[in-house]
Order: structure tokens, then sequence, then C-alpha cells
């Protein structure tokens, strides 16, 4: 068989390799690394990996890209498995009354946070919210990522503008090199003329938002911002239980804020990931291990929010949760599009190892998106998206925080970011 492209002499070749499954415990640990590794793709897929020379049966010929990998550190193609992508504007403004110890919850009680996002998201032209989510998926892929989920959610209760900016994620997923799985998420935040009646914008969600999104095929996921003053328990499960039935997987912002029940309410009704989870209770941990729901954790967040809270990830790890990491880029609580920054922030805060932290943000990402058995790991037969790192090690990307240390991106077999020298 000919490989169209070749990594040769990879110092750290990290594969990931394994069952197509979230990880868990110990098998966090096994990252499949090979010392002098060597790639082959044929195309868009894998097709060897290993040690030292390519097997006599892979061909080469003068179409052959070949690249060198001494020096370098090469994973699987990083997954940004919780962000808010599509969006009008930005939040700025928000910084002063955060550094005065506002809440986030008390700016968007009184109509400012995600509503200020929603007004600029409604204004905004397809055009606009287009070119302004592609500097950021651009900004994504030079750190490293090659798949990213993308929420709606800055409509609301205008519908048509949770479309436009699904529309918007399905073409940039038609037309740029990341690959973009959206999720609707029209339950993000209670509009102004349901403050009193928010069952009756439930009922809408319900009955008239998630057929139609469902019909025109524009979301895999569902999600809901489950949080007091937002939905409750049991509207977040009526909105999720319903989008099951039109076919959509299952997402839930959960215990972001206050420990209201979202952990142990993701665990109950089966969602494939529970995000957030800062105030998670030790029983709601307890039943997203049982229920082998995926725990996607945003130190990024909790970071920018400034309440010194993070998720017990340790607590999650030895519970046997299986967890992941993103950025949830979104221009309020997370405005950043550095998924290596909060790798870092998964080391020197959440004290993950750095085994741990690759798991969570390749294999574990993925099937928090339900793609384990295309990505997330460098396996013949799989998708060739991976990252050349221009580091010695794993271990160096996490300690010098806060820069990009990537040198090339690959997505399906292709070079589609190489670092300006
Ligand atoms: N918490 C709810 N949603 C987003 C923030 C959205 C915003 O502030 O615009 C989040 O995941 O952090
Ligand atoms: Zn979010």
């Amino acid at each position: 068989m000919k490989a169209t492209l070749i990594i040769k002499n990879i110092d750290n070749l990290i594969t990931l390799k394994g069952e197509n499954k979230a990880r868990v415990k110990e098998e966090l640990k096994d990252i499949g690394l090979i010392k002098n590794g060597i790639i082959a793709l044929n195309k868009d897929k894998i097709l060897y990996v290993g040690e030292g020379e390519l097997p006599s049966d892979i061909t080469l010929d003068e179409s052959t890209i070949i690249l060198d990998g001494t020096g370098k550190t090469v994973t699987p193609g990083l997954v940004d498995s919780h962000t808010h992508l599509v969006h009008g504007g930005s939040r700025e403004n928000e910084l002063a009354m955060k550094l005065k110890g506002i809440p986030y919850l008390d700016i968007l009680a009184a109509g400012g946070g995600i509503h200020s996002t929603v007004k600029a998201t409604k204004n905004a032209s397809f055009e606009e919210l287009y070119n302004q989510a592609k500097k950021s998926l651009n900004t994504m892929l030079s750190f490293g990522v090659t798949t990213v989920e993308a929420k709606s959610g800055y409509g609301i209760d205008d519908f048509e503008t949770e479309i436009k900016q699904l529309e918007v994620a399905k073409h940039l997923n038609e037309d740029h090199p990341v690959d973009i799985i959206s999720t609707f998420m029209g339950a993000h935040a209670i509009p102004n003329a349901y403050k009193d009646n928010s069952d009756e914008f439930v009922d809408i969600i319900i009955n008239d938002m998630i057929p139609k999104v469902a019909q025109k095929k524009l979301a895999k996921f569902c999600d809901v911002f489950c949080e007091e003053g937002v939905f409750t328990i049991e509207q977040s499960k009526k909105i999720l239980l319903a989008a099951r039935e039109y076919g959509m997987g299952l997402k839930l912002h959960a215990d972001e804020i206050k420990p209201l029940g979202g952990a142990e309410l993701a665990a109950e009704i089966g969602c494939i990931s529970a995000d957030h989870l800062i105030a998670a209770s030790d029983n709601g941990i307890k039943e997203m291990a049982k229920n082998g729901v995926i725990a996607n954790l945003l130190p990024g967040t909790s970071f920018n929010l400034q309440t010194g809270n993070f998720a017990k990830a340790r607590k999650m790890i030895e519970e046997g949760v299986p967890v992941s990491l993103s950025t949830d880029y979104n221009p309020g609580s997370c405005p950043t599009e550095n998924i290596q920054l909060i790798m870092s922030f998964g080391a020197l805060i959440m004290k993950l190892t750095p085994e741990e932290i690759i798991t969570s943000v390749t294999i574990n990402g993925a099937a928090s998106l339900g793609l384990e058995e295309k990505i997330g790991s460098l396996e013949s037969g799989k998708q060739g998206d991976l990252v050349i790192f221009d580091s010695p090690n794993l271990e160096y990307i996490l300690y010098h925080f806060g820069i990009n240390h990537v040198d090339k991106v690959v997505k399906k077999g292709e070079i589609v970011y190489t670092k300006e020298k």
C-alpha cells in the first residue's frame, strides 16, 4: 500500500491506542507512547503506526510527503468538545464588573451576559457570524484542534437566530478543515418575554424548536443550561427527553455555579456528557461514574469567572468518571480558543497528570461527541488527524504555558496548518 504522507524519527509519538471508548481511572495514563516513532498515512486514513522504519509492504513514491519528527511530539488531533463558537460581538465590557466582584448570574439576571450576546448575534448577518467564527476556528486549528463542538443558544426565543447560528456552523463545517459537530442549545437563558412563565418557553422549545432543528438535521446533540435562575432540573429533563425522541444525543451544562443536581440528572437520563460540574455533589459524581457519563471539564471558565472554584477532577477520576477537557470558548465566561492553555490549567490547577490531560483532549473528547471509532487515537484505519508539536515531550507543552507549541496540523491526511518560522 502506498503512503501519501509519513512522519519519521518522531521523538515522542503519543498514539492513545486501545479500545475505542472513553478511558477511566488507570486507563487514562496509558497513552501508547512510542519513542522513535513513525506514522504513515494513505490519503485521509492512517496506514501504519510503529517504531523505527516502515514495513516493506508500505511503499513511497515521489509524491509522498516525508516529514522529520526529530525533536517533536506527535499526538492525535485535539478535540474541543464544548464551545459556543458562533456568536456576535464580544463582552469586554463585563471585565470591570467582574473585577468589582459582580457575579456572572447577577449580570445575566440584570439582562446582560448571555442576553447581550443574544442581541449582538441577532443583529449580525450570516456573513458577519460566519467570518467571526471562521477567525476563531483558524485560531483553534493553529492550537492543534481538528474537531470542535459548536452550540447554538444566542437566539433563544428568536428561533431564526438559533437556525442562523446552526447554519453558519454547517457551512463552516463544509468549508473549513476543522470538523464541526453542532449542538442545539435554545435552552441557554430564559428570554425576557418569558421571565414570569419559563414553562411556556420550555413548551416552545419542545414543541416547535426541537422538531424543526431535527427535521433540518442541524444538530447532533441538544444541551440545556441547568442553573439557578435559568432552567430547573425538571425543565432540563423535559427538554432533553424530548430531544432524545428526535434522535439527538444529550448534553447538560450541569452544576456550573449552584449544586442543583445536574450531575445526578445527567446520570439518570443517560447524557453522553455533563459539562462544567464545578459544584457537582459527591453523589452526582458517583452516579455519573456508574452510568458512564463523561465529565467535560472547563477550567478556563472557572479561571475567568474568578470564583476560585474548580471541578473536582481528581475525585472524579478516582471514582471512575471518564473526563474530557475543553475550552468552553464563548464571549462571556471563557473568551479563549487556546486549548493548550486549558491543558496547562488541567495540570497546574486541577492536578491532572500530563497523560490524563492528553487522553482528555483526544479519545475522551472524541467519545463525548460519539466519534471514538473515527478519531481520538492514532491507529491504522482511523482518520488521519494529528498534531506535530515543536516540543521534545508532552510535559513541556503543559509546563511552558500560555503559548502555542504547534508546528504542523494534519487533518484527513493533509497538512492544513504550518507555524510561520
Ligand atoms: N454557562 C452557560 N453558557 C456558557 C456561557 C455563555 C456566555 O456567557 O455567553 C458557558 O458554558 O460558560
Ligand atoms: Zn458552555
